[in-house]
This record gives structure tokens, sequence and C-alpha cells, in this order.
């Protein structure tokens, strides 16, 4: 054993972790936090100390010689906006994780795990790659209604540029020569437009816009969204839990598992079928809308994936729709940890600058 990567993407009530040497996966597994789902919610910064030493615990009990492990790698969370790439996790970046200035979700323990692993093994350093605040939008994207309000880019950076890579390579292309739309249907669902390499316009996917998904509301009718916040029946948080956590699917069916909801579909719910061909009807209008940022030049491809990416019907719904603008091609399913992986070899290897945060 030597040279490990271990990348982490922690999720509300787990943690899914693996070890890589080069190409080879030596460990994976989906750690459960079942105290974590008991309704004992702590919040996310008090749960570093904890989900670092489950980790660890883990790594031990399956024979991971734990000294060997040089990269600690994980999902980046809602930071300043950056640049793509690879960084390093510093003292300002556990700052602005921990204090959640830029927004509180489970993605931002992907840092903290990090650092916190990476300080307990000797030759160790934490990183993150593509985190979701990575920022390439032109500027015409950024503009609002009002000029105190500016759009953020907030999106699954690491899937988008990985699965759009993957396509690429599979048109023996280059990423940075083609012009392609995405969407990542997880948890959150988030649309970019890659014009050229460069993520130019995405729906803000965290509390901001575009269609709602099996956490978040999406776009909400302001005005009544504004008189809620005013009718003294709910507090700031409870507000904005509405808008990241506890809206679209869950809001309807009280379950974070967009696949739970495909189930009950499938099983003839009358509803199930409705909500998520409504979902599946915004999606295609998000991704048809982005049609115009390529200023009339041909689109190469519309890339569908993430978790929601393995339903037949849902993908039918959109494909039926958006596939007059260009191929759509699946990826079901979102290889973070394999993603996370790829760059950990590369800063091994000494192939990738590291950013400083
Ligand atoms: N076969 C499937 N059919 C429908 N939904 C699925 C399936 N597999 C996973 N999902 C859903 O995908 C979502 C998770 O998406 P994923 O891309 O893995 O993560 P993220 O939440 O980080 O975006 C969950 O709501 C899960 O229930
Ligand atoms: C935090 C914004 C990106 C997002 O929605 O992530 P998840 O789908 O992993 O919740």
């Amino acid at each position: 054993m030597r040279d490990l990567v271990l990348a982490l993407n922690p999720r509300t009530y787990f943690t899914r972790v693996a070890v890589y040497q080069g190409n080879s996966t030596l460990f994976f597994k989906k750690i459960n936090h079942h105290n974590l789902e008991k309704g004992i919610n702590p919040s996310f910064n008090d749960q570093v100390e904890y989900r670092t030493s489950v980790i660890l615990k883990e790594l031990e009990e399956n024979d991971i010689e734990i000294k060997h492990i040089k990269v600690v790698i994980g999902r980046g969370g809602l930071i300043k906006p950056v640049e793509s790439g690879v960084y390093r996790v510093n003292e300002e970046m556990v700052q602005d994780l921990r204090s959640a200035e830029f927004g509180e979700d489970v993605v931002n323990l992907g840092g903290l795990l990090a650092d916190g692993i990476a300080k307990a093994i000797k030759g160790a350093h934490a990183y993150i790659a593509d985190p979701v605040v990575v920022d390439e939008l032109q500027d015409i994207a950024r503009f609002t209604g009002r000029p105190e309000f500016k759009r953020r880019s907030i999106f699954h950076a690491l899937n988008h540029k990985i699965s759009a890579r993957k396509y690429a390579k599979i048109k023996y292309a280059e990423y940075e020569d083609m012009n392609l739309i995405v969407a990542h249907l997880g948890g959150g669902i988030s649309i970019g437009a890659h014009k050229k390499g460069r993520v130019i316009d995405a729906n803000q996917a965290y509390d901001g816009d575009g269609p709602f998904s099996p956490i978040r509301s999406g776009s909400l009718p302001m005005g009544d969204v504004i008189k809620m916040c005013y009718s003294g029946k709910y507090t700031k948080e409870e507000m904005l839990k509405m808008q990241t956590g506890e809206g679209g699917l869950y809001a309807y069916f009280k379950t974070y598992s967009a696949y739970d909801v495909c189930q009950l579909r499938d099983a003839g719910d009358e509803k199930a079928e409705e909500v998520l061909s409504a979902m599946a009807y915004q999606v295609s209008k998000y991704i048809s809308s982005l049609y115009v940022c390529f200023e009339g030049e041909a689109v190469d491809g519309v890339i569908l994936t993430g978790g929601l990416a393995k339903d037949d019907k849902f993908v039918r719904e959109i494909r039926n729709r958006v596939e007059v603008i260009a191929p759509v091609y699946v990826i079901p399913g979102a290889e973070v940890l394999g993603a996370l992986s790829y760059y950990g070899q590369m800063i091994l290897r000494g192939e990738t600058e590291i950013k400083n945060y």
C-alpha cells in the first residue's frame, strides 16, 4: 500500500467514502450515520468530529493503512465563487465553510471532513475539486431585475465537468471545442450551458432558480413568497429551509428520495405520476431556455446525468421534448468519488495546478 487517495462525499445521513491506489479501488463504503436519522440533528459544524472519527475507524477496521493516505479530497461546498480546478483546503476556506456565510448545506462537510482527516494523518493534505461555486458565468447571465441582486453560480460543477469530458471523449472531441447542455438530475437539479469548456449560464441550484428538484423548490412565485415571509407564521430559517432542503418532491411526499417517489409512480400513484411529470417538464423547459446561450451555434449534445437519470420514464419525458435541440446522451448516476479520485491521482502525479483559495 502506498500513495493512497481518500475521497469523501458527505450526504445528510451518510458519507460515501472510497480509497484508491492508482486506478484500483481499495475500499468503498456508504457509511450510514444512524444517530443523525434518529432525529438528533446537530449543525453540520457539530458533525465534523463525529463523522471524522467514524470514517477513520471504518478505514482501520477494513485494514486500510491510513499512514499511506497522501491526498484527502472532498466534495467542494458553498464558499466564495472560484474558477474551476483543484484547491488546497486552507484556514480561510475552513472559516468560510464553518461560518456558512455563503450558504449552509451538507456539501460543506466535504472540505471540513477532508481537513479534519488530513490533520489526523501525518503527511496527508486536504483538497477539494470543482466545488459547487465554480463561476464561469458570462456577465449578461448575472443580471436580475433589481441592481441589488446578482445571480450567483451554484451548480454541480464536479459532475457537470466530468460528464461533459466523458461525452467529449466518446465523440473524439475536446470539451473545450464543444457546445453542450448538461443537466445534473440529483437531490438538487442544475442545468448548465457549457460553451467551449465554460459554463456560461446555469440555474442557481441551491436557493436560486430553475426547476424544482427532489429537495429544492427552484423558482417560486416571488410575490407569494414575500407575503408568506411576512405572514408571521414562519421564521427566517423555516423559509430558507423551504427553499433549500424541504422543497420539491420532499414538499409533496415527505421523502428525500426521488427513487421512492418513482416507485410510488410505478405502483400506480397518480400524484407521484403528476408531480414527477411536472418536474420533467420544468427540466425540459430550462434545458430549452439555454439554447439561446450559444448565439445560433449548434449544440453538440444534451447530457442527462445524476441519480434521476437512472429512471427511464423521467428521462424519456425529457428526451422527447429536447432532442430537437441536440442528441441526448444519458450518464446515469453521479460518479462523485470517481471524479474526486481522478483529481487526487493528478495531484499525486503533479499534473494539476493546486489553486489557492
Ligand atoms: N434508480 C433511480 N431512480 C430514480 N431516482 C434515483 C435512482 N437512483 C437514485 N435516485 C435518486 O437520485 C437522487 C440522488 O442523486 P445523486 O445524483 O446521486 O446525488 P446528489 O443528491 O448529490 O445530486 C436521490 O433523490 C435518489 O433517490
Ligand atoms: C449545493 C448546491 C448543489 C446541490 O444541489 O447539491 P446536491 O444535489 O448534492 O444537494
